[in-house]
């Protein structure tokens, strides 16, 4: 695998209010080195480490991996977020099979996909827990966890915000071994902590000052001489004061540490390779200079055997990872690594993948699966249970009853619908951010979500009119009818899907789509038209109804059991009155009502793909 180094030139980058966040930053990563951001909180260190990966572009200054610009969708690249990025209600196994099956090259036989999920969970030591659900796994596992699927492929380069935070030291110090062991071979790491421990096991340290500066960048043995403390936390209360460290073609900090680089690798188990110096390599090389460079550490097929007898970092660890890197144990990885740009899965491929791994979600999750079942059960029931059989008979009407399920068909389908959609997807949101990367395609992503939850809403409407049908709370009328009804019920209900979806994408976590919910709800019930009739309304309130799904939903419905007629001819004298309060409401076909819920279905979806894609465009914020 050819390493590639990474390097930052006079980087700036502001936030709202014009605020500096990033001030004038130069360091460099060599190839195959662990580069450690540190810094007070908010110093900018998880801004930094975004503008090195290239999903965060910097107002000022450049960034270069190798010889070009980051290129995250490019192929080699691994990102690894300070939120999970594994589903928790997968076992390990399934959700690292998903997430390769995305990241692989498309026409990757199923065998190899398997070995490169069985190398990456041995990679982390994980292949013990490798059943288990992710949700079930220790916070140090699922970081792993989170780990390992950027090892699906080989990355290049890997960025990891974090990753020993909420670890026990022990954890924290064998999960660095871990990374060092990675950058042996040939990936180069940057990441940023806040624990001290994590600066020394660096090949560079970046510290920043609590307002943005690079004010420390070299080895980590060089750090407390430099701010003049005793101890690492003292440094953090130093760096306020201490002066920026100049672009590094003046100071080049990297050449003159003596950082003994070979001792960590002799822990590694690696302590006979050879291997340059760090502090003796000229900041960046050639492409050809480099590979020539990494030889000895890279992984060819024909020499697996000089790989070092690695004691592994989490039990099977690193241990026999280069061996597993052969054409015959996980050929992906060459393919991977000598691609640079690997053709993934289309679009309708993806579709289908996300299709599956939704519709497992949704199946292990028995809570989620229960209530998306049972819910529409129990609604059912009391609908059942409220109305008297009867309301539509023509020779004894109830007509308000009549205009009341109408509604209340209406408003379940709509709450089917919404409800669920609502936790889809501010529920993975760090997962689709960090997918959406390099790989995902949203469009794929949010028609998966319908294309599981759409026969489930079809089946509960069905259901619901069936149910109202055979105890006689809807006319005997003939299919065509009931055919209306059911199309007005299913289009309420993906209107209302796609709302929930827009509704999931825009809340910032699960807590405020819970809250969402009465906000969405109470416009549908006040101004669908069915308690306060439309023409009854106020100017306001007449406007506001034109844009409630339920409104349209309504009136389709009592346009297909034709309440006009049943209201005016019917032998209730309550019939005509209501008519006349109702006005034209169900005037018109049902399909100007079926044209108003398919407009708003398709408009709710682009807007839930436009917020998304908004989001995923704002990195990690
Ligand atoms: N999109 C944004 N809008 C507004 N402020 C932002 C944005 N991105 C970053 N910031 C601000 O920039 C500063 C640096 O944030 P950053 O997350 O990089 O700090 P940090 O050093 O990683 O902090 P911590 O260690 O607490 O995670 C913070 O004050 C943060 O509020």
């Amino acid at each position: 695998m050819t390493a590639t180094g990474i390097r930052a030139r006079g980087v700036r980058l502001r936030v709202a209010g014009d605020r500096e966040v990033l001030r004038d930053v130069s360091l460099s990563a060599r190839p195959g080195s662990v580069l450690v951001i540190a810094g007070a909180s908010g110093a900018g260190k998880t801004t930094l480490l975004e503008v090195l990966a290239g999903i965060r572009p910097p107002d000022e200054g450049s960034v270069r991996h190798g010889t070009r610009p980051p290129a995250p969708r490019g192929g080699g690249f691994g990102y690894v977020p300070q939120d999970d990025i594994v589903h928790r209600d997968l076992p390990l196994s399934r959700t690292l099979r998903y997430a390769a099956e995305l990241r692989l090259p498309a026409g990757t036989r199923s065998e190899d996909i398997d070995g490169a999920v069985r190398r990456a969970l041995a990679d982390l030591g994980l292949t013990a827990v490798a059943g288990q659900r992710v949700g079930l796994l220790s916070g140090g596992e699922r970081k792993r966890a989170s780990i390992a699927v950027e090892l699906l492929i080989r990355p290049r380069v890997l960025f990891l915000d974090e990753p020993t935070s909420g670890l026990d030291p022990a954890a924290g110090a064998a999960l660095l071994k871990l990374l060092r062991g990675l950058a042996h071979q040939g990936t180069t790491i940057v990441l940023t902590t806040h624990t001290p421990a994590d600066l020394l096991r660096a090949d560079t340290v970046a510290f920043l000052s609590p307002d943005g500066r690079l004010v420390y960048r070299g080895a980590p043995d060089g750090l407390l001489k430099h701010f003049g403390t005793d101890s690492v936390e003292e440094a953090y209360g130093a760096a306020a004061e201490a002066p920026s460290v100049p672009a590094e073609s003046e100071s080049a900090p990297e050449s003159d540490h003596d950082y003994d680089r070979d001792r960590e690798l002799e822990a590694l188990g690696a302590g006979s390779e050879s291997e340059s110096e760090p502090g003796s390599e000229p900041e960046f090389k050639s492409e050809a200079e480099r590979e020539s460079e990494l030889e000895p550490e890279s992984e060819t097929e024909s020499e697996p055997e000089s790989e070092p007898e690695s004691e592994s970092a989490f039990q099977t660890g690193l241990e026999g990872a280069p061996r597993a890197d052969t054409k015959s144990e996980n050929p992906m990885s060459s393919a991977a690594d000598s691609a640079t740009d690997p053709k993934l899965i289309g679009p309708l491929r993806q579709w289908w993948l996300l299709t599956r791994r939704s519709a497992e979600i949704l199946a292990r999750n028995r809570l989620s699966a229960a209530v998306l079942v049972g819910s529409p059960l129990v609604i059912i029931a009391m609908f059942a249970m409220l109305f008297r059989p009867g309301a539509f008979d023509p020779a004894s009407p109830d007509p308000s009853s009549t205009a009341m399920i109408c509604f209340w068909i209406a408003f379940g389908a709509f709450f089917f619908g919404l409800t669920y959609g609502l936790l889809q997807i501010c529920t993975e949101l760090p997962i689709v951010r960090r997918e959406r990367l390099t790989m995902l395609r949203l469009g794929p992503y949010l028609m998966a979500k319908v294309a599981i939850l759409l026969p489930v809403l079809v089946a509960a409407d069905a259901l619901l009119l069936a149910v109202l049908r055979l105890l006689d709370r809807l006319p005997a009328a003939d299919a065509g009818v009931l055919g209306s009804l059911f199309v007005t019920a299913v289009l309420a209900s993906a209107a209302a899907l796609a709302l929930g979806l827009l509704a999931s994408a825009a809340v910032a976590e699960p807590g405020q789509a819970t809250l969402m919910l009465p906000l969405l709800c109470f416009p549908q019930v006040l101004f669908s038209g069915a308690f306060v009739p439309v023409p009854r309304m106020s100017a306001l309130g007449a406007g506001l109804s034109w844009a409630m799904t339920n409104r349209w939903a309504f009136e389709a419905l009592g346009s297909g059991v034709d309440l006009d007629a049943l209201w005016a001819h019917g032998a209730s004298p309550m019939g005509p009155p209501l008519l006349a309060s109702y006005g034209d409401t169900f005037a018109h076909s049902a399909v100007r009502g079926w044209l108003w819920l398919g407009g708003f279905t398709v408009l709710f979806l682009v807007a839930a793909w436009a917020v998304l894609a908004r989001k995923c465009r704002r990195a990690a914020r």
